[in-house]
């Protein structure tokens, strides 16, 4: 059975929506629902119909993404979505083919999504490009080095975050750019961040922010929650649950760090997504304290590999012929050489002998430089044909600050 596949327009919207809300076993608060359809650009929105039921959902968020020297555009993919009464179909699968299409004919050459689960996306070519840790902190544990820095001209501003929007925007905008994997912000993604319906709905309290700044502006904000709370002793147990912190350089973050660390009434901290490389482990003196959880953050497709690859930057030279299978986007499968160094890079597709074959799904978990070639040769997953020849790519491809993404689209 075929189910066939369009875009909808703004008028299918009620019935498109509400296939997502069943999927995700999801009830979105009325303003998370109107947020939804603001970001949705219709015409990068696919369903799968069966007669004139909306039974598959999926879209792209036209994203700007910084990758590894530099930014791309980079589709953001989103909203997927099979009716329990279709699924295991080949729905998904339809769905998955006909987007990735569909990219490589905008011209995009990088698909990327948060999974809903892990097992989902490796079959349609998206590698585990990026991971988050979360911290746990009890604040009693949590002193800083003797050597932390610290700026005399910076100081605290305790603000309600809608007042302050655009410092943040502004910080935002600074800090974006020095991380791949990190994106433009459009104004409905800061209506997401801002929003407070969570104060409702899980009694977490209102979001508050405080700023550092000096005489010059702002350089640094943090955005979080308080649960408030005692134990039976009396002693104040209150949770800060950090939803973000920037900063545009390293005093203003210790400083920010420390002023959520410190916070009265709060016996624990805890940070939901932070890169692996978050420079607060080595500004807490017992970095045991910060009880790390790790999980995959960004997934990311390699939709056209010549493009993909010389598109970003590279940490070391390297020349080497890649065979690339891909049976999702055949256009990719093939041999292709790189010769890249830290000033620039080419890809082409040749006859030449390979130096290693790898589904295409490790290229897009290299993509952003976390480095995963050299896990996957390890673990016996990837064919190396010319000794060390994966170790020179893992290199030029690993890039330093670590990918990271941290928000959900
Ligand atoms: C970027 C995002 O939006 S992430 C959000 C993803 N959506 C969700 O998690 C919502 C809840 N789940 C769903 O809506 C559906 O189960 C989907 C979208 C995950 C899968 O849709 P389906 O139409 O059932 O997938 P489809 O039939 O095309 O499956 C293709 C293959 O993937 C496998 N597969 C699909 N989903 C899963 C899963 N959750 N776990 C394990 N395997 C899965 C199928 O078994 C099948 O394997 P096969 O090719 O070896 O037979």
């Amino acid at each position: 059975m075929t189910y066939p596949i369009r875009p909808i327009d703004e008028s299918e919207w009620p019935v498109y929506f509400p296939v997502l809300e069943e999927a995700f076993g999801w009830t979105p608060h009325p303003q998370q629902r109107e947020r939804f359809k603001a970001e949705t650009e219709f015409d990068r929105t696919l369903a799968a119909f069966d007669g004139d039921v909306i039974v598959g959902t999926t879209a792209v968020l036209s994203l700007t993404m910084t990758v590894p020297g530099g930014r791309l555009p980079v589709a953001g993919v989103t909203s997927v979505s099979v009716l329990p009464s279709h699924r295991r179909r080949g729905i998904l699968s339809a769905l998955m083919r006909r987007q990735l299409a569909d990219i490589r004919e905008r011209g995009e050459s990088v698909a990327a999504l948060y999974a809903s689960e892990t097992v989902i996306y490796g079959r349609y070519g998206y590698g585990r490009a990026s991971h988050e840790l979360s911290f746990h902190i009890n604040k009693a544990g949590s002193a800083f080095v003797k050597n932390a820095p610290a700026d005399p001209s910076l100081r605290i501003r305790v603000a309600t975050p809608a007042d302050v929007r655009p410092d943040l925007e502004r910080v935002f905008a600074s800090v974006a750019t020095r991380r791949p994997g990190r994106y433009d912000r459009q104004p409905h993604a800061w209506d997401a961040v801002l929003a407070d319906e969570e104060f409702d709905q899980r009694g977490n309290g209102p979001l508050r922010s405080v700023l550092a700044e000096d005489d010059g502006g702002v350089r640094g904000y943090a955005l979080f929650r308080i649960k408030g709370g005692w134990e039976a002793n009396g002693l104040p147990a209150g949770e800060l649950k950090l939803q973000e912190l920037e900063a545009t350089d390293p005093a203003a973050y210790a400083l920010l760090w420390r002023n959520v660390l410190d916070r009265d009434l709060v016996a624990k901290i805890e940070a939901g997504s932070r890169p692996v490389d978050d420079p607060l482990i080595a500004l807490i003196a017992d970095q045991r304290q910060l009880r790390a959880g790790w999980a995959d953050d960004l997934w990311v497709r390699v939709v056209e590999v010549d493009k993909a690859l010389a598109a970003r930057a590279y940490s070391a030279p390297v020349d080497v012929v890649i065979e690339v299978e891909d049976d999702v986007c055949p256009w990719n499968a093939g041999r292709w050489r790189l010769t890249a160094d830290p000033t620039g890079a080419e890809c082409k597709q040749v006859e030449d002998e390979p130096d290693v074959t790898l589904p295409v799904a490790a290229l897009g978990s290299a993509y952003l430089g976390d480095g995963l070639l050299v896990e996957s040769l390890e673990a016996g997953l990837l064919r190396e044909h010319s000794s060390g020849s994966v170790r020179a790519l893992a290199t030029a491809m690993s890039w330093n600050p670590k990918p990271w993404c941290g928000l959900v689209f």
